[in-house]
C-alpha cells in the first residue's frame, strides 16, 4: 500500500444527537466516541480519517467534491435520513466515483416502510445496517481487509 490512507466519514442530520435521544433505535454512543473508535483504530493502521457531520445537505455534499482533492480513497457514510430523499448527495457521490460503504444504526428495513428505500444502496460497495456503533467499524476493517488483499 504506497501513501497514506485517507478516509472521509460522513455522518447526516441529526446524528449529532447520538446518545443523548431515542437509545433504542440508536444507541447509547455519542458520535464523538463513535470517531474516537474509528480514530483510534485508524492509528493503529497509520491511517488519516476524517469526520465530517452536518445537518447540511449542501456540507456533506462539499467534503464530498473535496474528498478527490484530500487523496481520499474510501468514504464511509451514514446519510442519516438524507438516506430516503436525496438525489443530490447520491450525486456527488457518484460525481466523484469514490467507493463507498453506507452504515446505519438501525436496521432500516425493519422501520417505518418509508426507510425502506436508501438512494445510496445500489451505488455502495457495501452497506452495514443494524449493527450500531460497530457498523462504523466493521465498515472501517472492510476497507482494511480490500486494502491488505490488494
Ligand atoms: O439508523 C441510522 O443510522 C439512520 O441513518 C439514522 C437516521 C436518523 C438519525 C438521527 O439520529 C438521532 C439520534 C439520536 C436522537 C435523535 C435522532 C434515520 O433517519 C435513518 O432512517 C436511519
Amino acid at each position: 500500500m504506497s501513501g497514506e490512507t485517507h478516509i472521509l466519514v460522513l455522518h447526516g442530520p441529526n446524528l449529532n444527537l447520538l446518545g443523548t435521544r431515542e437509545p433504542g433505535h440508536y444507541g447509547r454512543h455519542t458520535l464523538a466516541a463513535i470517531d474516537a473508535g474509528l480514530q483510534a483504530q485508524a492509528a493503529a493502521w497509520g491511517w488519516q480519517v476524517e469526520s465530517v457531520q452536518s445537518n447540511a445537505e449542501h456540507v456533506l455534499i462539499d467534503a464530498i467534491h473535496r474528498a478527490p482533492d484530500t487523496g481520499c480513497q474510501y468514504i464511509i457514510i451514514n446519510p442519516a435520513a438524507f438516506t430516503h430523499t436525496s438525489v443530490a448527495l447520491r450525486d456527488a457521490l457518484a460525481a466523484v466515483q469514490i467507493p463507498f460503504i453506507e452504515v446505519h444504526l438501525s436496521n432500516i428495513h425493519a422501520r417505518e416502510p418509508f426507510r425502506h428505500h436508501s438512494y445510496f444502496s445500489d451505488l455502495a460497495m457495501g452497506v452495514i445496517s443494524g449493527l450500531g456503533a460497530d457498523g462504523y467499524l466493521l465498515a472501517l476493517q472492510a476497507i482494511h481487509r480490500r486494502l491488505e488483499s490488494a
